[in-house]
């Protein structure tokens, strides 16, 4: 059978302020500039979920697009839309970049479903910042044997 690869868009719109405790006020202004703003600001984020898999032979898909679509808004979206980042605890200790928050993406969603089925995910940020991540390199060896034997 043959594979391919799924990607399915979602949005959420969420407050952030870019902020460590780690570094001091003049740090994290000079760090994250205006992004530091206490005020905090808003982005309209656009995540893309890609998954794996053999096409069916039956249905000719690789994976059942509404089911994944309620994984996605019940660990991502439902947790994230119309919230304050910053006071979600995965960011208790740790800023609330687009690198951070791919890497959580990823982290809720990869334990969804079976291994190697995520392949990778993408946050777009702002008109200019787009963030992904597929897995760390161990994870990606991992599953390559699971794939290969
Ligand atoms: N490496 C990173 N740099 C920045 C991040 C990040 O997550 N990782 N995030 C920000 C801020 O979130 C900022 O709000 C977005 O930055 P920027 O591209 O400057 O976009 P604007 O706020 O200027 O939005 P536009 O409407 O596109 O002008 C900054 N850096
Ligand atoms: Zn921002």
């Amino acid at each position: 059978m043959s594979q391919a690869t799924v990607t399915r868009r979602y949005r959420f719109c969420a407050a952030h302020r870019l902020h460590t405790d780690q570094l001091s006020v003049e740090d994290n202004r000079t760090i994250f500039g205006k992004c530091n703003n206490p005020n905090g600001h808003g982005h309209n984020y656009v995540v893309f979920v890609s998954v794996r898999g053999e096409i069916d032979p039956r249905s000719h898909q690789v994976v059942d697009v509404l089911k994944l679509d309620a994984v996605v808004e019940r660990t991502v979206v439902r947790r994230f839309d119309h919230q304050d980042l910053n006071q979600d605890p995965e960011f208790a200790s740790q800023t609330t970049t687009g690198e951070n928050l791919v890497l959580l993406i990823w982290n809720l969603l990869v334990n969804e479903m079976p291994a190697g089925r995520l392949v990778k995910v993408g946050v777009i940020e702002t008109r200019d910042n787009y963030f992904e991540y597929s897995g760390s390199a161990a994870q990606t060896r991992a599953e390559d044997g699971v794939r290969h034997g």
